[in-house]
């Protein structure tokens, strides 16, 4: 069959997709020749006319399964030798043939040291193929700062799509078109410092639910903090977001809380279920149905939250957007463009909801691994404590300008995000061949996926690169691109500074009420690269309650 592949495609895979149809007809023709040659198909002959129509039917049905497979694999095949074609300039892990690399990075718990040995070994750029996905995994800097400061591969991969039934157009998966910039144009506004010192009131209530609900954990030999950080993450993102105070800390709204988890473990599933990644066959899940009742419960919360702000403020006269407490949701409802027209009901959802995902288990987790770093470094801790008691004046009531001037909690943070980044991956998708340096081609259909985890612990930049260093940010050495835990460029986290604030927020309350130990036991965290990066065995800690004597 490959014979008679006509000459103006025989020197192709350039056209693969042309290759691919060519193929495609050649072998549904060769099959249905095959087939009508077959004795049962002569309906006419007696000696088969008499045979149960069901044995035809079966007969068709492997026919046009293997015609289907085959013109899979032969797409396969093609794909993969377009792609090594234009990819020698890039290592490819060695894969076994239609598993490619699945098996090595199919457990979230050991897919990030598996990427991580990988990148060492290859230089910070290698091609793997996962599940049929072509990926090229990238900690080289330059790549890294070509990729991400450009304008050319702005599109993210096809993975962060199973978001989209409940974020739908929202800023962080949406494509990098014209609709994105001017969306990233109306929303930058929102993070300003004016905005965001309005935040800092609603920070401090959350926080105080918080450490009430710590308290009941002391003489605890181990807390297992994360889920307790991530109903505060939640309570945040709401007030902030959408102006709603849903007390999900005392056990309110579960119904919401148990949709937001829910949904963040459907993602999961889906990334490293292959039965659940293509849509036919998820369509068929439990998880599908499941889906549709979270997104139902969160649209209508927000939905409903929209409107009824947006009439509350038709009916405000003379609304100052400098008094009073301020929601995301407040701006988006005020804003009008230049000819006066109000953004859509449907913009203002998509950006609320994804303020909702981007927004709290980012945080969340942050949270928590900066608790369990400080517990296990003692000498740390009391270094932040010192500064918070220097900087803070009464010891209660934290303002906007101190969260400015606690830089060593800041070099806490940063730290945290280093050795544990919410976000440990994060990629893009080609929509076309892309030319980089010196000719060399990214292939159009391919997924570039950064790996921030093993860009901060890169140990010719870092040294002791386990090890938990606040102080290393202060030299000066640390190169442009070798820390992404918010990524760089047009399409970077539009909320870090909010995430920082926060942070630095909640961690001092935290360490003005309490001392943090290690637990008892003291087990290693076990990472695993999921919606965020979480610890599979928890992040266990010990509290121990400050006296008023030690303020
Ligand atoms: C520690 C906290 C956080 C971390 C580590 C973090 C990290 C990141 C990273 C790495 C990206 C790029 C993702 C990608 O390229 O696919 C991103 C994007 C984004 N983040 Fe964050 N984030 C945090 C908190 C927040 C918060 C609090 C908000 C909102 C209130 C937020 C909103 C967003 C949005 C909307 C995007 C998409 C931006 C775009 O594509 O234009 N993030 N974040």
């Amino acid at each position: 069959m490959l014979r008679q592949i006509p000459n103006s495609l025989k020197t192709v895979p350039e056209d693969f997709a042309r290759l691919h149809l060519y193929l495609h007809k050649k072998c549904v023709h060769y099959l249905t020749r095959q087939y009508s040659r077959l004795p049962h198909t002569h309906i006419k002959n007696e000696k088969f006319s008499r045979r149960p129509s069901n044995t035809s039917t079966q007969g068709t049905v492997l026919y046009v399964l293997i015609a289907v497979l085959v013109v899979l694999i032969t797409r396969l095949v093609i794909r993969r030798i377009v792609f090594e074609r234009k990819l020698r300039w890039v290592k490819a892990v060695p894969a076994v043939p239609f598993i490619g690399n699945a098996w090595e990075f199919a457990d979230s718990t050991k897919s990030l040291s598996a990427m991580q040995k990988y990148a060492l070994k290859y230089n910070g750029l290698y091609f793997v193929e996962l599940l049929f996905r072509p990926i090229i995994i990238i900690t080289d800097y330059k790549l890294v700062e070509w990729l991400l400061l450009g304008n050319t591969i702005l599109n993210k991969s096809s993975d962060y799509q199973f978001l989209y039934n409940w974020l739908q157009g929202g800023l962080l998966i949406s494509d990098g078109d014209d609709k994105w910039k001017m969306a990233r144009k109306i929303i930058t506004p929102a993070f300003h410092f004016k905005i965001l010192e309005k935040f800092v009131d609603q920070f401090e209530e959350s926080s105080a639910v918080f450490i009430d609900i710590l308290g009941r954990e002391v003489g605890k030999d181990s807390v297992d903090v994360h889920d307790l950080v991530s109903n505060l993450a939640l309570d945040v993102i709401c007030q902030t977001a959408m102006g709603i105070q849903l007390n999900i800390q005392s056990g309110s709204h579960d119904e919401y809380r148990k949709a937001v988890s829910g949904m963040c473990k459907i993602v999961v599933e889906r990334a490293f279920n292959p039965l659940k990644t293509e849509n036919w066959s998820y369509y068929f899940s439990k998880d599908y149905q499941n889906e549709k009742q979270y997104v139902k419960i969160l649209h209508e919360v927000s939905d409903g939250v929209i409107e009824k702000r947006r009439r509350e403020i038709e009916n405000e006269a003379n609304n100052d957007i400098r008094k009073g407490k301020m929601a995301f949701l407040d701006l988006l409802l005020r804003y009008r463009d230049a000819n006066g027209e109000p953004l859509s009901h449907d913009f203002i959802r998509h950006e609320v909801d994804t303020f909702m995902f981007a927004g709290h288990d980012t945080t969340a987790a942050a949270i928590s691994f900066a608790l369990y770093s400080l517990a296990n470094n003692p000498e740390i801790q009391e270094k932040a404590l010192n500064e918070i008691r220097e900087v803070v004046d009464d010891g209660t009531q934290i303002t906007y300008r101190d969260l400015q001037e606690l830089k060593y909690l800041e070099l806490v943070i940063k730290e945290t995000l280093r050795l544990y980044p919410s976000v440990p991956m994060y990629s893009r998708r080609t929509t076309q061949d892309v030319v980089y340096e010196d000719g060399k081609i990214i292939p159009k259909g391919i997924t570039l996926l950064i790996l921030a985890y093993a860009i901060n612990r890169n140990p010719e930049v870092y040294e002791n690169p386990d090890q938990f260093i606040p102080t290393r940010f202060l030299d000066g050495h640390i190169k442009p691109f070798a820390y992404l835990p918010f990524s760089a460029g047009p399409r970077n986290c539009i909320g870090q500074k909010f995430a920082m604030l926060e942070m630095k927020s909640i961690l001092a309350k935290v360490l003005l009420n309490f001392e943090l130990l290690p637990a008892i036991p003291n087990v290693d965290l076990i990472l695993a690269a999921e919606t965020v990066l979480i610890s599979k065995n928890g992040v266990n800690i010990r509290l121990k309650k400050r006296l008023e004597t030690d303020l």
